[in-house]
């Protein structure tokens, strides 16, 4: 059953994906790139939050910013997001450096945090890098876009080839989540891949990502995505 990760940008917003059902409440600051960080102190009074919430609660993820695959810098980031006790936490796999031995620097903070690794569909994913992200012990692998100017997950990689990277990634034992400019007609399609989410920001907001959350239009994706699970 493919659940809905909603990326909020304040602790208001938090509120409002929490109120209209999303499965995950993801941190991040879409002012500042694709996987744009909350500052420490928004953080320091987002976890809390999450915890005074009742049962069930949404997941709860944080990013870590757009940070290059430089081993000491990314495993800093992500402890600086993971010490202020988010349970999840979503780094990005950029271009260039050396994504292998980040993975494995990242090794002893994935025993405490569930670690979510990043692809971007419109910059030359690697999906080879699989079995190395599930051997250091992450708990996920998703596909976003990093540039958002530049349309849509499946403009950048089609139903199959995303079909193939969900399959492989459970195989490993990964959770699975797609994301990218999705928008009320990509939720047919993709649900049909069996993703254990799907991740929204800017179908979320009026006007740009970088606008305000609306109830409006996290109850359309919501009973959207709900619209296409299996009934029982
Ligand atoms: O993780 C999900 C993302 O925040 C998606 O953002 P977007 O819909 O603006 O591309």
């Amino acid at each position: 059953m493919t659940g809905f990760l909603a990326s909020v940008a304040t602790l208001n917003e938090m509120e409002v994906a929490r109120a209209g059902g999303a499965d995950i409440v993801d941190l991040k600051d879409p002012a500042h790139g694709a996987l744009g960080a909350w500052d420490v102190a928004a953080l320091q009074k987002a976890v809390p939050l999450w915890w005074s919430w009742p049962d069930p609660k949404p997941r709860l993820s944080a990013t870590v910013g757009d940070r290059p695959m430089e081993p000491e810098a990314l495993l800093a980031a992500v402890e600086r997001v993971a010490s202020k006790g988010a349970p999840m936490v979503k780094l990005g796999i950029f271009p260039g450096g050396d994504p292998v031995a980040c993975f494995s620097a990242l090794r002893s903070v994935a025993e405490e945090t569930d670690l979510v690794a990043v692809f971007f569909a419109d910059a030359a994913p690697d999906f080879d890098l699989l079995p190395e992200i599930a051997a250091a012990g992450f708990a996920g692998a998703m596909v976003d876009t990093a540039d958002k100017s530049s349309g849509g997950l499946r403009r950048h990689l089609g139903d199959a080839e995303l079909g193939a990277f969900v399959r492989r990634a459970r195989a490993l034992g990964l959770m699975t989540g797609l994301a990218g400019s999705l928008k009320l007609e990509d939720i047919a399609p993709l649900t049909a891949l069996r993703p254990d989410y799907l991740g929204f920001r800017g179908a979320l907001c009026a006007g740009a990502r970088t606008g305000r959350m609306t109830e409006a239009a996290v109850a359309r994706i919501r009973s959207a995505v709900n619209a296409r699970r299996p009934s029982v």
